[in-house]
């Protein structure tokens, strides 16, 4: 069973060794994280020479050897050769993440289909039993959770940080929190106001109880 976890790879050094499609969407992923990311191959895609260009990256213009692995926090072997993919692996220490993009069951980590809205993201794996699977149940996540989504996590954010302040009440915080993630407020239009008037009541409430 794999652990599933959302990382912080801000500042963390990444290499991806290889530079064709696969390599350029799985060092887009990491540049997207916010990681420092390393490519290592004799040749590299237009849109990896781009980001190299534009110094997203950097680039070791080489063939893979055992000491490149040295030092990095997480490792993408996504060449076309599972021999150097394996000994990519090979190479690195236990301690450092390793992804071998043509072995799941040899990977330390495997990248999930992916739908962001803002804050919220939402992942499918399937273990490597069907990427097109995890990508078409992609597809339609990104449908119901559509991009209102975006605007709607900032405002349950801010809300909810309101509430963990300024409500004491157990039951009214838990009551409030409930409130904010009712359809209503996904769909409502103004959600700062419908929120202030959802507050008053209950300032008014709680106040006849005291
Ligand atoms: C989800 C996604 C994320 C991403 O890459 O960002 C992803 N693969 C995607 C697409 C995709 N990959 C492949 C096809 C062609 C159809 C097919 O082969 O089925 C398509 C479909 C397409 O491109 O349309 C081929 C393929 N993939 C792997 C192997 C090796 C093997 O199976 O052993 C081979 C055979 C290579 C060969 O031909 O030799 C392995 C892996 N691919 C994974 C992730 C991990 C498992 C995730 C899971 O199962 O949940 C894992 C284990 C490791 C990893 O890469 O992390 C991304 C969706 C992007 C999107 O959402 O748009
Ligand atoms: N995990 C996935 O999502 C997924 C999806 C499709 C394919 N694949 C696998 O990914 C592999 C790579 O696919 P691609 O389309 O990027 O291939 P590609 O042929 O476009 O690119 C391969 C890259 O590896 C580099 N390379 C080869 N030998 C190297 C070495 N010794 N050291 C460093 N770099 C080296 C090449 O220069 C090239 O840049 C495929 O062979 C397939 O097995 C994985």
């Amino acid at each position: 069973m794999l652990y599933p976890m959302m990382m912080n790879l801000k500042g963390k050094s990444a290499a991806v060794i290889g530079g064709g499609g696969i390599a350029e969407r799985k060092a887009a992923g990491l540049l997207e994280a916010g990681a420092a990311v390393t490519i290592i191959s004799p040749r590299v895609t237009a849109g990896l020479g781009k980001l190299i260009s534009e110094e997203e990256c950097i680039w070791k213009e080489k063939c893979f050897e055992n000491d490149d692995a040295a030092g990095f926090f997480i490792i993408i072997a996504a060449t076309d050769n599972p021999m150097v993919n394996r000994e990519v692996k090979q190479a690195a220490s236990d301690n450092q993440l390793v992804l071998m993009i043509d072995d799941p069951y040899l990977s330390d980590f495997q990248v999930p289909a992916m739908v962001r809205r803002g804050k919220l993201t939402l992942t499918v794996s399937t273990d490597g039993a069907s990427p097109k699977l995890a990508k078409k149940i992609k597809k339609q996540l990104s449908q119901t959770y559509d991009e209102r989504y975006e605007n709607y996590l900032e405002f349950l954010q801010q809300s909810r940080r309101f509430i963990l302040e300024n409500v004491r009440d157990p039951a009214w915080k838990n009551r409030l929190l409930e409130q904010m993630i009712s359809e209503e407020f996904l769909h409502e239009t103004d959600r700062k106001a419908a929120f202030q008037k959802l507050y008053e009541s209950y300032l008014k409430e709680s106040k006849q109880c005291d």
